[in-house]
């Protein structure tokens, strides 16, 4: 199996990297360049293909509206076309942000998508695009990401708490943190099990266990790390962002463990491995 994956620096990205998967680098290949991702696909060989690249920057998509669905839905498309051309499976990361995150039941993948700001839309109108190019594929829908790498919330209250006794953080947004390491290994399975049987193609859902409030994730973060810092629980009313996030961030995993096998994983377990790669403990 020789898989090719989009993104080289990304959390994702790297956790790929080092389960042996070829990754590429935004100098070989651009995805505001779509085309180019095409012929990259074209040209390589590859037995399958992982898209672990995207504008990932939520709040800052709110003033790159154009670049934001050229990055994450333009380029998704090429690929697929490519893909299809090729008759190669393309394996497709998502997220929770494709809701609105009303309710408080854990949505499944078949339910209706209502991002509520711009990189949830351009991500929604990726996984429409790539249904439409007929390409085996699988849309993998997951949330809160974070490794010893890149931008995220554990590396920021990390940072953040080396600097302050108490962080008021908000308690009213739940959902499944979850590792990069977890999600590259579930990309590579789902990429070796679609080469074989194209019948799993569609869209699952894969988050860390159990659902927290990103309050609840601060403090594990914080006793993991043992650090003394006081978590002071905000309603996200009080935390305004350009872009709004959804309060009912929680993933219903059932089918991915059904079509692949695939149990969610305990996040709890991958905070103690990211503090340790960090030599935090
Ligand atoms: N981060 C999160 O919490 C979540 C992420 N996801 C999804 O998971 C996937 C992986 O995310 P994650 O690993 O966190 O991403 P990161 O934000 O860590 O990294 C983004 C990656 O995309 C690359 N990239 C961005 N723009 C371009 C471009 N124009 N051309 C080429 N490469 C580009 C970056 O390269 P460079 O370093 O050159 O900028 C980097 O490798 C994405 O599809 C994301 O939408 C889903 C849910 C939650
Ligand atoms: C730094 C900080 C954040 N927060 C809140 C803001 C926000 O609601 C929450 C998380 O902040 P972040 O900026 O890390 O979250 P954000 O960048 O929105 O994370 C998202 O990234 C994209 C790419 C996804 O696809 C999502 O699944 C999700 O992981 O914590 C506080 O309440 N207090 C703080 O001091
Ligand atoms: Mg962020």
């Amino acid at each position: 199996m020789s898989l090719l994956a989009f993104g080289q620096t990304g959390q994702v990205a790297r956790e790929l990297a080092r389960l042996g998967v070829r990754t590429l680098s935004r100098g070989d290949a651009d995805l505001s360049d779509p085309q180019t991702c095409a012929e990259v696909i074209m040209a390589s060989g590859a037995s399958a293909v992982i898209n672990a690249a995207a504008y990932t920057a939520v709040d800052r998509a709110e003033e790159e509206e154009a670049l934001a669905f050229t990055v994450n839905s333009a380029a998704p498309a090429a690929m697929a076309k490519a893909c299809a051309a090729k008759k190669i499976p393309l394996v497709h990361i998502s997220t929770d942000y494709v809701f609105d995150g009303s309710g408080v039941a854990p949505f499944t993948p078949s339910d209706p998508v209502a991002p509520l700001g711009v990189y949830g839309r351009s991500k929604a109108a990726g996984e429409r695009e790539i249904r439409m190019t007929g390409a085996v594929h699988s849309i993998l829908r997951t949330s809160w990401v974070f490794s010893a790498h890149g931008a995220n919330f554990v590396k920021t209250m990390l940072r953040l708490g080396a600097e302050r006794d108490a962080l008021s953080i908000v308690s009213d947004q739940i959902g499944g943190p979850t590792p990069a390491a977890a999600i590259a290994r579930a990309c590579v399975d789902m990429a070796e099990r679609l080469q074989h049987d194209p019948s799993v193609t569609g869209t699952y859902h894969f988050s860390g266990a159990p659902d927290v409030s990103w309050a609840d994730f601060a403090r594990a973060i914080f006793a993991e790390a043992r650090m003394d810092v006081a978590v002071t629980e905000i309603p996200s009313a009080d935390y305004p962002t350009p872009a709004a996030r959804p309060l009912n961030s929680r993933l219903d995993c059932a089918g991915t463990h059904a079509a692949f096998g695939i149990s969610r994983p305990d996040w709890h377990r991958g905070l103690r491995e990211v503090l340790t790669e960090l030599r935090i403990i």
